[in-house]
């Protein structure tokens, strides 16, 4: 049977990176999505803006909802400190199988722990499963529809803590607009917007970085 996308994508990072060198898995996926096929990843301009908050932020702890094919899951864990990790949550076990191929091929096993399963199950665990008490940062990635939920749900299991960082990717294309909504009116939060583009594209497209004011 035909290969999927996300194997082809771990192909040209096995094929074109060099084990245990993040970057260069950075760069093979980036390469193989501009020159070969596109794919959902948050990419190499969007990318550099989540690294400049990752940096700005040094989480201890650390959570992503929609790991994918591990693309953004790189760019996080190759900006912890030892000792930190980075839960990412994917419930497609295809996605989950390829981003862990990729997440090894950078040498970052280590650093993330990548759960399978649905954020609305696994999120109230995170404390028994990790515990975990709050998260310092959090990348949202997965369905444009569930940012809210996930967001009023990690408040609810009190995850966050007064100064937790949200990032929000594709709050403008494919779009988010009961989040940023929320994020952008509630009195718990304070937002500011990042305008970048759409991966691999000149469609506008952005990040949203919103502080929990507790
Ligand atoms: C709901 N709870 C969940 N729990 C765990 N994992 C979940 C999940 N929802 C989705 N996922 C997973 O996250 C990933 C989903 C990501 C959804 N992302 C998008 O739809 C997306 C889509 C675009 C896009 C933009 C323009 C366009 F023309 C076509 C697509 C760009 C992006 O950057 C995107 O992130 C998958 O791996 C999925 O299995
Ligand atoms: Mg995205």
């Amino acid at each position: 049977t035909r290969s999927t996308r996300p194997q082809r994508l771990l192909r040209a990072v096995q094929q074109k990176a060099i084990k245990g060198d993040p970057q260069s898995v950075i760069s093979a996926i980036d390469y193989f999505c501009r020159h070969s096929e596109w794919a959902m990843n948050v990419g190499d301009e969007k990318g550099s803006i989540l690294d400049s908050v990752v940096c700005e932020v040094c989480p201890t702890t650390a959570l992503e909802l929609g790991t994918y094919c591990g693309y953004s899951t790189v760019r996080i864990a190759r900006l912890l400190p030892p000792g930190t990790k980075l839960i990412t949550l994917e419930f497609n076990p295809a996605f989950a199988a390829v981003a862990r191929q990729v997440i090894e091929y950078a040498g970052l096993q280590n650093k993330v722990c990548l759960v399978e399963g649905a954020s609305g199950d696994l999120i109230p665990k995170m404390c028994q499963m990790f515990g975990i008490k709050t998260f310092d940062f959090v990348f949202i990635d997965h369905w444009k529809d569930r940012y809210l939920p996930d967001i009023k749900l990690l408040e609810e299991c009190q995850l966050l803590r007064k100064g937790s960082i949200l990032l929000a990717d594709n709050v403008i294309c494919p779009g988010t607009p009961e989040y940023l909504e929320y994020v952008r009116n509630s009195p718990h939060y304070e937002s500011k917007y990042f305008k970048s583009h759409l991966e691999y594209t000149k469609v506008e497209d952005g990040l949203e970085k919103s502080v929990f004011l507790g």
